[in-house]
C-alpha cells in the first residue's frame, strides 16, 4: 500500500504512528542519484533529517554517503552500513569527545565552521598519530528564500567561518600538521524552492574557491550543501522534488576544476514527502468565539514544525475520504494534547465534518517529523511502520 489509506473491514493500529512509503522513498532516491550522476555529483544523505534504520538502508544501498550533525549521528551512519570514507561531520559545535570517536572511525572529512575547531582537530588527531581531511565551511553571506529559522549562510548567523576571516584560516592551517584541507563546504539553509537562491550560492563558491586558489590551495572537493526544498502544499503534484532543476541550477552555475568533485547533502528532498503521521481525532469542540476544534492523539511532541517554524503540513482526514457518504466542510483548527498553546498543527482550515475517532494523515513528514520527537508531557516515541507490512 503506498500512501496510508483506510481498508474497511481491517484495524488502523494504535495511533500516533508514522507511516513510510517505501516506494516513493525509493523512486526519490533513483532520481535523485540519476540526476546528480548526469554530472558526476555525489550526494550525502543528511542524517539529521530521519534515521529510521529501513530508511537508512534504502539510502545506503542507493549508493548515497552519509552527512552527520554529531558523533552520534556519524556512529548511527557507519553501524548502519555506512563505510567510514562515505561519511562526513559537520557541526558547529563539535565536542572533543565526539571529534576523537570520529577520527578513530576514519571518517572521510570534518567540515570545520571555526579557527579553534581546526586547532582542537589537529591536537585530537595529533593524540591519534593521524592526519584528518578537513573541508572549511565557510559563511558565503547569501539570503535565500526560506524561514529565518533554517536559513543558515547569513552573516550574522553562527554557522561556518566567516568571509571575513579566510585569511587567519588560511594562516592557521599552515602551522597545522595533522590536519589536510581538501576543500570547501557552503550550506544557506533548508526548504529553498527558488532556484535562484542556488544559482546565487554557486556564484559566490565560484569567487571563493578562486580566492583559495589565488592562494595556492588546492580544492579537491565543493561541498554545495543542501537545502533542497518540496511541495508542502500538494505533496501529491510533486511527489518527487526537482532534482532535474537543482543539479541543473548547479551545471549552469558553478564553475568545476578538472579532477574537482562536487558534493551535496540532502535531507529534507530524500525522506520528507515518503512519511506521514497517522493520528486519530479523540475531541471535537467549538469555543465561544465559534473556532471548531479536532483534538488528536498526536501533538508537538510527535510533530514539532508547525510549532516552531509555523510550518504548514496538508492535512487529511482519512475516514471522511473512506466514507460512502460525503460530510460537509467547515473551518477547522486541528491541535494536539500537549499542554501548550503553540501545539497547533492547523487553523481555520477548510476540513471534512470531524469526529471522534477519525483517523487523520498528516502529510510530508518523512523528515524532521520522528527525529525531532520528544517525551514532553512523559509521552513515548510514536513507532513507525512501513508500506510493505512491517
Ligand atoms: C550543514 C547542513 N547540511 C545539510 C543539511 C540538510 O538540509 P536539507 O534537509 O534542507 O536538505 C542541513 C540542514 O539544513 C545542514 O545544516
Ligand atoms: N528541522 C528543520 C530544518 C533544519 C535543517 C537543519 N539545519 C525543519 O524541520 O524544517
Amino acid at each position: 500500500m503506498p500512501k496510508y489509506t483506510i481498508v474497511p473491514g481491517t484495524e488502523v493500529p494504535q495511533t500516533p504512528f508514522y507511516y513510510y512509503d517505501l516506494d516513493l522513498l525509493r523512486r526519490t532516491l533513483k532520481t535523485a542519484a540519476d540526476e546528480a550522476g548526469k554530472y558526476g555529483y555525489r550526494i550525502h544523505y543528511a542524517l539529521k533529517a530521519n534515521v529510521e534504520p529501513r530508511i537508512l538502508a534504502e539510502i545506503q544501498r542507493a549508493g548515497l554517503g552519509a552527512d552527520c550533525v554529531s558523533g552520534y549521528e556519524v556512529r548511527c551512519a557507519v553501524e548502519n552500513g555506512f563505510a567510514p570514507q562515505q561519511i562526513v561531520f559537520a557541526g558547529v559545535g563539535k565536542s572533543d569527545r565526539e571529534i576523537e570517536y570520529a577520527i578513530r572511525a576514519g571518517i572521510f572529512a570534518f567540515n570545520c565552521e571555526s579557527l579553534q575547531e581546526l586547532e582542537v582537530i589537529d591536537e585530537l588527531a595529533a593524540k591519534q598519530g593521524k592526519v584528518v581531511n578537513a573541508a572549511l565551511r565557510i559563511n558565503p553571506n547569501v539570503q535565500p528564500d526560506t524561514h529565518k529559522y533554517i536559513s543558515t549562510g547569513q552573516s550574522e548567523s553562527k554557522f561556518g567561518i566567516s568571509y571575513t576571516e579566510v585569511d587567519a584560516a588560511l594562516a592557521k592551517l599552515h602551522e597545522l600538521e595533522h590536519i589536510r584541507i581538501v576543500g570547501l563546504h557552503f550550506h544557506i539553509g533548508s526548504q529553498i524552492r527558488k532556484m535562484e537562491s542556488f544559482a546565487e550560492l554557486a556564484r559566490r563558491v565560484n569567487e571563493i574557491a578562486e580566492w583559495f586558489e589565488s592562494k595556492g590551495v588546492e580544492l579537491k572537493h565543493l561541498n554545495m550543501g543542501g537545502g533542497l526544498g518540496i511541495d508542502y502544499g500538494d505533496p501529491d503534484a510533486e511527489p518527487v522534488p526537482d532534482f532535474a532543476g537543482y543539479f541543473r541550477t548547479f551545471r549552469d552555475n558553478l564553475r568545476v576544476r578538472e579532477g574537482q568533485t562536487v558534493h551535496f547533502e540532502l535531507g529534507r528532498s530524500i525522506v520528507a514527502q515518503c512519511g506521514e503521521l497517522i493520528t486519530r481525532v479523540l475531541y471535537t469542540k467549538t469555543t465561544a468565539g465559534g473556532a471548531h476544534f479536532a483534538i488528536t492523539d498526536a501533538g508537538m511532541t510527535e510533530l514539532i514544525r508547525p510549532a516552531l517554524y509555523s510550518a504548514h503540513h496538508r492535512i487529511e482526514n482519512l475516514t471522511a475520504e473512506a466514507d460512502r457518504q460525503p460530510r460537509p466542510t467547515g473551518l477547522y483548527s486541528i491541535a494536539g494534547p500537549i499542554c501548550e498553546s503553540s501545539d497547533v498543527f492547523a487553523r481555520d482550515i477548510e476540513f471534512p465534518e470531524s469526529r471522534r475517532g477519525d483517523v487523520l494523515s498528516i502529510r510530508s513528514t518523512g523528515a524532521y517529523g520522528s527525529i525531532m520527537a520528544s517525551n514532553y508531557n512523559m509521552r513515548p516515541i510514536a513507532p513507525s511502520l512501513f508500506s510493505d507490512g512491517e
